[in-house]
């Protein structure tokens, strides 16, 4: 059995990992740290847990947390894990971070966008965690960087086509994401009468998920490649739909297209890519870690609409952070994960 320990149990993306965790056949929940909770039972917190796991949440201990355990998911604000992973890799146990820490390839890009101070992580085998593009790094890892939601529904959606050379080097995205993906922390942006009812941009063309973007996209297209990039909260919990507009090189038709992804994710479980004429909807990957791609060319604008739709808290953190361990561990990529979408 694999002992893991999660660290910001009681944030949303913490409780989704244990949701996947106990009922996860290889694995043992051996440590739970909150700073809020700790004395309390994680199912006293979130009744949903009650039977599932009963563990009681510790203080913020990470000396007791990597003594315990084989794996350490850190699902805590930026900035957290940097400071632990140089002591994990040391005493052999695996840190798989689902904020921003290990995400980038330049540390000065992390501090540009996240400020703080960072670690030098020199030496160590740090991985960005998108298993259908670094699988076979992510199998040597240390340390994981356990990709942003946004970008991982972005990235997927156009790998196919940065990879083939048919789309020009700017992207224009249009993201919608449910208020879960901002956690558990309150906030005026979050409260109900601001969301429900209603859909509204934030943070357009300064997000920090854009650097990421243009950081892996670039590296699959080998030149360049700029995002401008708008998201917005939509008025539902959980789930992100990005609709990605590409200048294609030359012209192509729909079915080439759907030649060129099912060609792509043929080996890939969980990306799904639909025939033409069907459009991804965030409901039919609700609480799954599938991500669905459609598309559509215009050929009046010779633009190539792509359509990529994930649960952010699965596919864009914790069912994507259970899919790198399962990686790391040589266990079956699917275990505790292989969930079909709740719908309606
Ligand atoms: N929500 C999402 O859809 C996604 C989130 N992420 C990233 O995952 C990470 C966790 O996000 P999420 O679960 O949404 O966030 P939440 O705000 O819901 O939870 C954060 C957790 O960290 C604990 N915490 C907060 N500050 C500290 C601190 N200073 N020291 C120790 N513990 C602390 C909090 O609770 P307590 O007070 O009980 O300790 C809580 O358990 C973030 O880095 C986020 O950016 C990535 C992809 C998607
Ligand atoms: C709806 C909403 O607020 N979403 C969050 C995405 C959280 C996330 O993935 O951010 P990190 O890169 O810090 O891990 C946001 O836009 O900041």
């Amino acid at each position: 059995m694999v002992r893991v320990g999660i660290f910001g149990a009681t944030g949303y993306t913490g409780v989704e990992l244990i949701r996947i965790l106990s009922k996860h056949e290889k694995v043992e929940i051996k440590y739970l740290s909150s700073q809020s909770y700790n004395t309390k039972a994680i199912s006293d917190v979130y009744s949903s847990l009650i039977g599932f796991c009963d563990k009681v949440l510790e203080e913020v201990d990470f000396q007791k947390g990597m003594s315990e355990c084989d794996v350490i998911f850190t699902a805590l604000p930026s900035g957290h894990a940097s400071k632990i992973a140089r002591e994990a890799v040391k005493k052999g146990v695996k840190v798989i971070d689902l904020g921003a820490d290990f995400r980038f390839d330049e540390y000065s890009v992390y501090k540009e966008w996240y400020g703080g101070d960072y670690e030098n992580y020199e030496g160590i085998k740090r991985v960005y965690g998108l298993p259908e593009v670094y699988r076979e790094k992510i199998k040597e890892a240390q340390v994981v960087g356990n990709p942003g939601c946004y970008p991982t529904s972005v990235i997927l959606g156009l790998m196919p086509l940065l990879k083939n050379g048919i789309i020009e080097g700017n992207v224009i995205v249009d993201s919608k994401s449910g208020v879960s993906g901002a956690g558990h922390n309150p906030s005026h942006n979050n409260m109900y009468a601001e969301c429900n009812e209603n859909i509204k941009a934030y943070n357009v063309a300064k997000h920090r998920h854009i650097p990421e973007m243009e950081q892996e996209l670039s590296k699959a297209s080998g030149e360049k490649v700029s995002v401008v990039f708008t998201p917005h909260l939509a008025p539902m919990t959980r789930g992100i739909l990005s609709t990605m507009y590409c200048k294609l090189k030359k012209e192509v038709n729909i079915d080439t297209v759907y030649d060129i992804y099912a060609d792509f994710y043929k080996n890939e479980y969980f990306v799904k890519v639909l025939k033409p004429g069907n459009y991804p909807a965030t409901k039919n990957v609700y609480g799954s870690n599938f991500c669905h791609i459609g598309f559509e060319v215009d050929k009046h604008a010779n633009t190539l609409i792509v359509m990529s739709v994930i649960d952010n808290l699965v596919k864009g953190a914790s069912g994507q952070a259970v899919q790198n361990m399962n990686i790391i561990f040589g266990i079956e990529e699917k275990t505790g994960l292989d969930m079909i979408a709740v719908y309606p």
